[in-house]
């Protein structure tokens, strides 16, 4: 028998991913968002058949994805490399040329609707109101557009339009973790959540009848459960709560009134189905760790886009109590055991908070005892159970991972959340240095020996404990992080603008914290060697939040390294940058790996 070498470590970048997916009515097609070419376009399959076919050749990620309701026509949104300035496009299901519908340079366009008849499409747009928004609805057959909604007070989205179009929801976000649903019947505007000072999130709402709502919320919680408000006599009830779990999305079966609601635990997901004129709730089994999407179809059938640590985001069908997988989203030679599954930990923080973490040990045969410490983006997101193919690229060549869900993060409860809030540089950096002290106090790391890394907040966070502890550290990688929270506050795109006070914190009432929490007051301390990435054209993070530290620290003469992506964004849309980002970061780090690392 022939004995074939193993899988080449660099094959675990070349990894396909599907972002989104969207069913045909009559569930004959099955359209999807892939990098299967190397770079992100629409693909279709017809179901059953498996072989795919390719409809858009613009090389951009799609986000959004929409059918009519006759299937006759796709709405898809695209950006240009990165620039998140989405515009909306028509395409037929089959492709061919695509048409501009809703499309003026430099504008931030955001969650489209389709009326059931598919003439016109509503959507929410920066284009006359960039802080705030507006909705417009458009007459596709004649171009003739309304404006339907003025955004005020708080960046303003539509989220769903009933049949008849009389009623419409939307919602009005504050911030992360301040948020507000309303439903506009006729010319009456109602509140879906009863009134309080007392912030909260209402994340999700759905209309199941023209008098019921369906609604996630943390409104007098920490977790978020699902609610249900009678737009009649105008009640808020609590329907389901789980404890530690928080509710996130709504999927409605309209044919058989089941509500299918998805939901956080800590590092995973969970799906779940309420039969809403049986009051009957049910778990289901899903096949993955992680739920990217849920879409049900006409019929009733529900599709599914997960994935998991060890395993690649691919499609899935419901048949009976079954899932069958429809896409085959395979890695070239390499099976689940080949990768490393991270262990969930728990680690006291300076204060005794418990902190979970993801730790991602490097196989024996690697491992060359040498650590990095991921902390995550967002900073109001979480570091889950996703496949991350960076991250088994780094651990098949001998280094091992760990990222900790340090206080701020989603999946703990909005007060947990809450924690980051105007204390950017507070409790999370001093999160990161506790796990830090348990990875050395476990034999894991040594001090001065470990490697930090991360992309957005997690590139914060690595400038900022390099400015205030740089003898944790031998190297530091900087993806896309704000260097200074002043600048930052002011860059970032218009419509978040309204966010910032509460997010980050104001530039003058909050002025000795930003300078302290900022990682350009540190840099005389920033003495370790240095690699900085960024996108040219990201527009959350602009370029000159890392031009600035690589200048200072050029200026010094410091060794740091500079990396500038002409054609992405915020983050990688692209294999060949990635893949050649992921060579250099790795060549960056071997130079200063020893033997002697990190004692196991
Ligand atoms: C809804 C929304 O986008 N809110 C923003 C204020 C937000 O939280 N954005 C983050 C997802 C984000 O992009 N943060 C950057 C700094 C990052 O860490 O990725």
């Amino acid at each position: 028998m022939i004995e074939f070498p193993k899988p080449d470590v660099e094959e675990m970048l070349q990894t396909v991913s599907i972002i989104d997916f969207a069913v045909s009515p009559d569930e004959k097609q099955f359209i999807f968002c892939t990098n299967i070419s190397g770079k992100y376009n629409l693909w279709a399959m017809d179901l059953p058949n498996a072989f795919p076919y390719r409809l858009t050749f613009n090389n951009q990620p799609c986000h959004e994805l929409l059918y009519d309701q006759e299937g006759r026509f796709v709405i898809a949104g695209f950006d240009h490399d990165g620039d998140e300035n989405t515009q909306f496009y028509a395409l037929k299901p089959h492709g061919g040329a695509m048409k501009k519908v809703v499309y003026q340079e430099n504008t931030r366009n955001f969650s489209p609707q389709l009326s059931s008849d598919g003439e016109r499409l509503y959507y929410s747009s920066s284009k006359e109101n960039p802080s705030y928004l507006n909705t417009y609805c458009l007459q596709l057959s004649t171009g003739e557009e309304t404006t339907v909604l003025e955004g005020s007070g708080g960046t303003t989205y539509i989220a769903e339009v009933s049949e008849d179009e009389t009623t419409t929801l939307y919602y009005q976000f504050f911030s992360n973790t301040n948020s507000r649903y309303y439903a506009r019947v006729g010319e009456e505007e109602i509140l879906l959540t009863p009134p309080t000072e007392k912030e909260h999130t209402v994340s999700f709402a759905v209309l199941t009848s023209p008098t019921e709502v369906y609604l996630v919320t943390d409104y007098e919680a920490d977790f978020s459960y699902l609610a249900k408000f009678d737009l009649e006599t105008k009640t808020f009830t609590k329907v389901k709560e789980i404890p530690k779990e928080g509710f996130t999305t709504l999927i409605y079966d309209k044919e058989n009134r089941i509500l299918y609601i998805t939901a956080e635990k800590g590092v995973e997901d969970r799906l779940y189905a309420y039969h809403l004129d049986e009051g009957l709730w049910g778990n289901m089994v899903i096949p993955c760790d992680l739920i990217t999407k849920v879409a049900v179809a006409k019929s009733g059938t529900v599709y599914l886009l997960g994935g998991g640590s060890v395993q690649l985001g691919n499609v899935y069908k419901r048949e009976g109590d079954k899932w069958v997988q429809i896409t085959r989203n395979k890695m070239a030679g390499m099976a689940e055991e080949d990768f490393v599954a991270p262990e969930v930990v728990t680690y006291p923080s300076f204060d005794g908070l418990e902190i979970e973490a993801l730790f991602y040990k490097a196989k024996e045969e690697h491992d060359k005892g040498e650590m990095i410490l991921w902390p995550h983006g967002g900073p109001q997101h979480a570091e889950r159970k996703s496949f991350n193919a960076i991250f088994q690229y780094f651990l098949s060549n001998g280094y091992s991972i760990f990222a900790p869900n340090f206080r701020g993060s989603t999946g703990y409860g909005l007060n947990f959340t809450k924690m980051v809030e105007r204390a950017w540089g507070a409790g999370p950096r001093l999160d990161n240095i506790a796990a830090l002290d348990w990875l050395i106090d476990q034999g894991y790391a040594k001090k001065g020996e470990i490697i930090v890394m991360g992309g957005s907040y997690g590139g914060y966070m690595s400038l900022l404990l390099h400015g205030r502890h740089a003898d944790y550290f031998k190297a530091v990688i900087d993806v896309c992080g704000p260097s200074n929270l002043f600048s930052f506050i002011h860059s970032v795109p218009e419509d978040w603008k309204s966010a910032m006070d509460a997010w980050v914190g104001h530039p003058e009432r909050d002025r000795e914290k930003l300078i302290e929490y900022s990682p350009s007051t540190y840099i005389d301390q920033m003495i370790k060697p240095m690699l900085v990435v960024q996108g040219a054209n990201d527009p959350r993070v602009v370029k000159a939040e890392s031009d600035q530290i690589v200048e200072a620290l050029k200026e010094k003469g410091r060794d740091i390294t500079y990396i500038v992506m002409e054609d992405e964004g915020h983050g990688f849309a692209k294999k060949e940058n990635e893949i050649a980002v992921f060579r250099q970061v790795l060549e960056f780090m071997e130079k200063y790996a020893s033997k002697t690392a990190n004692v196991h």
